[in-house]
């Protein structure tokens, strides 16, 4: 078979069982691996579909600029149709994003333009914004709109429905998938309803994310709108693309249940999947484990491929900095301060003391780092070495108070977090935190650990 360019090689990707992390799961567990798709992920799909859609409509000319703004995968799929088509590419993405993807934008001839993510989405530095601004100001320019542009739920509707009706010969009973723009979701769940409307479908979201709360209250709650790490999924804001009468359920998995699974499905299935594949897969399984019988089958979608994040969830180092990647082997923090008297009280000293006081009180108990306290709450810390080089700085320090010379506060540890997670954090820290049963709270130090390692 010859394909005239790139583009035509998009689709009839594979479905494939999932055996050892479905095990003890009632039914048949599918995963469709859009992976195989030329832009290695399902986005390419859609990013053709609103390209020919838009040429169509007279939108997008001869020499033009294709400008969106993308978590890197629907980037990739345009880059392609560009590439195919001869248009120009300029991308914006959050900070968030992988490093990986920014570079694979950048091999296939697209510019990238990195935008803050901690921004609200109508804030003029958001990537929505720049991405809209610049389709403003560009002559010849045309901005897909991902998020609210029909063709990318019916690029769906009109492929990877019927592929998937089709591989299962119409068994199947569950449709799993990520919710980020929507378009997969909703316009392979709208295919699949009309060919069995019993078919249940569960729209994987993420903690930082409007979509679960939105489905079961109506109401669009600000306070679930946080930052979150995991890429390619969850919003806050509410897609066109997102019909939420096509999906029957969600589930919120987190960064770390995301991550893990991630890893677990390319050492456990050999699938080298990206991180948004284990949200999938773990949010659909958790589902399945409760809810699928005998005979049922469900399908997931794993989006896109692992080699776009390298550097974070099958990078070790980044898992453990990140609490990720835990050895229940290991003692915990709970084990630590479980050791200490029962009336142990933690050295702390008051924003009001003087620096000297400090000083003396670290010489004393030959401690370096003391956290600060003010009515029972931790507001900062002092640390020798910091003291050391503010002093020599400015001498008249000695004389100054606590306040004056703090810096910010430990970081506070969960109870559970085990002796690997501690030290990639204290390399950085110094010293942590940690709130025993009874709410006292406790320091832990570098030396702790490495007494807890000994033992
Ligand atoms: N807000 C999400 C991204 C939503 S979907 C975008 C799409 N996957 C793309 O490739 O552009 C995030 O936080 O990553």
């Amino acid at each position: 078979m010859i394909y005239n360019s790139i583009i035509e090689t998009i689709g009839n990707t594979p479905m494939i069982r999932l055996n050892k992390l479905a095990k003890g799961i009632k039914g048949d567990v599918l995963v469709k691996v859009e992976y195989f798709n030329p832009g290695n992920s399902m986005k390419d799909r859609m990013a053709i579909k609103m390209v020919e859609d838009a040429e169509k409509a007279g939108i997008l000319k001869p020499g033009g600029t294709i400008i969106e703004g993308t978590s890197g995968n629907t980037g990739m799929g345009l880059a392609l149709a560009a590439v195919a088509k001869g248009y120009k590419c300029i991308f914006t993405m959050a900070d968030k994003q992988s490093k990986e993807k920014i570079d694979i934008l950048k091999a296939v001839g697209a510019e990238v333009i990195v935008c803050p993510t901690n921004v609200a989405p109508e804030d003029p530095r958001s990537y929505y914004s720049v991405a809209r601004k610049l389709n403003a100001d560009i002559p010849n320019s045309f901005y897909p709109n991902q998020y609210d542009n029909l063709s990318n739920t019916a690029a769906h509707y009109e492929t990877t429905g019927p592929e998937i009706w089709n591989d299962t010969e119409g068994k199947i009973t569950h449709y799993a998938a990520g919710v980020g723009t929507g378009g997969s979701m909703c316009g392979t769940a709208k295919y699949l309803k009309e060919q069995n409307p019993n078919i249940v479908t569960v729209g994987i979201d993420t903690y930082g994310s409007v979509f679960k709360k939105y489905k079961e209250t109506g109401i669009f709650d600000e306070k679930e709108v946080y930052p979150y790490l995991t890429e390619g999924i969850g919003e806050d804001i509410l897609p066109k693309n997102v019909n939420f009468d096509v999906i029957d359920h969600f589930v919120k998995v987190t960064d770390k249940d995301a991550a893990v699974m991630t890893r677990r499905l390319a050492r456990e299935e050999g699938l080298f999947v990206g991180w948004s594949c284990g949200s999938a897969v773990h949010g659909a399984l958790e589902w399945a484990k409760e809810n699928l019988k005998e005979g049922d089958v469900m399908v997931i979608i794993l989006p896109d491929h692992g080699t776009r994040y390298l550097g974070k969830v099958y990078n070790d180092d980044w898992m453990r900095n990140h609490g990720f990647l835990e050895d229940k082997s290991y003692a915990t923090a709970k084990d630590i301060i479980g050791k200490r008297p029962s009336d142990y009280s933690l050295i702390s000293v008051k924003p009001s003391d003087s620096v000297r006081d400090a000083i003396a009180l670290m010489n004393k108990t030959s401690v370096s780092q003391i956290p600060v306290l003010n009515g029972g709450e931790v507001v900062g810390s002092v640390t020798d070495t910091k003291l050391l080089s503010k002093i020599i700085e400015n001498p008249v320090l000695k004389d100054a108070h606590v306040s004056d010379v703090m810096e910010s506060s430990m970081t506070f540890v969960a109870g559970d977090s085990t002796l690997d997670v501690l030290s990639s954090m204290i390399e950085k820290e110094k010293a942590v935190l940690v709130r025993d049963d009874l709410g006292k709270i406790h320091i832990i130090t570098k030396h702790d650990i490495l007494e807890a390692f000994t033992n």
